[in-house]
């Protein structure tokens, strides 16, 4: 039983990575922001919610959030693992998550924190932005999005490590020296 949290700024490779592990654990990849985005495609009332807040680079309410992610972890594939990405992303969802899982018998085994140099991150997105065209990927988006990173989600570093659940892992290497360190890291 895997259950894994990425951490990161955007741009970091947590969705990148989550992925490969997810394949190779043969669990859920969790991504709240795919979630938001696939809500908005469908124009439900969530995704007519959360768009704007995305297109601004805010993190979408808490109240909205919630609600979604205690229904995902509630899913049947879920209970064989999971890989959360974006997710916590402020302490209220750190602390609600922290009480969800207690709720349901279960622990988060490792997080795993990426860290990249701002500049690397800013090319990274940059170049996602040509490729797939996310209407957050703007210069202007990705440096709002840093900044809520560094005050909200930031944080939870310090409230991971004081668990003793944290690792960091250097993420500005190449992807496959990357996931080699993430293995590592939970013992793969
Ligand atoms: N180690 C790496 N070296 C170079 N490019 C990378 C690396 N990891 C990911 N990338 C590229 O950087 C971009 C951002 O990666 P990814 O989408 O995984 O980041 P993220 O942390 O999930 O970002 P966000 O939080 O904005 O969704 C992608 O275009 C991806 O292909
Ligand atoms: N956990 C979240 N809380 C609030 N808002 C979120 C959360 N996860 C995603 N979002 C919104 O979606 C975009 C993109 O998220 P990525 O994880 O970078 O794909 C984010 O800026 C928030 O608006």
């Amino acid at each position: 039983m895997t259950r894994l949290i990425f951490l990161g700024p955007p741009g970091a490779g947590k969705g990148t990575q989550a992925k490969i592990l997810a394949e190779i654990c043969q669990i859920p990849h969790i991504s709240t922001g795919d979630i938001l985005r696939n809500e908005v495609a469908k124009g439900t009332p969530l995704g007519q919610k959360a768009k704007s807040y995305q297109e601004k680079g805010e993190l979408v309410p808490d109240s909205l959030i919630l609600d979604m992610m205690r229904d995902r972890l509630s899913q049947s594939d879920a209970a064989q693992g999971w890989i959360l990405d974006g997710f916590p992303r402020n302490c209220t969802q750190a602390g609600f998550l922290e009480a969800l899982l207690l709720d349901m018998h279960q622990e988060c085994d490792r997080v795993l924190s990426l860290e990249v140099p701002d500049e690397v991150l800013i090319a990274r997105l940059l170049g996602r932005a040509k490729k797939e065209g996310r209407a957050d990927d703007t210069e202007e988006v990705i440096r709002r999005r840093l900044e809520v990173y560094r005050e909200q989600t930031e944080p939870l570093i310090d409230f991971y490590r004081q668990r003793m659940k944290l690792t960091a892992v250097n993420g500005d290497r190449s992807m496959s020296e990357v996931t080699e360190q993430l293995k590592d890291a939970i013992d793969l």
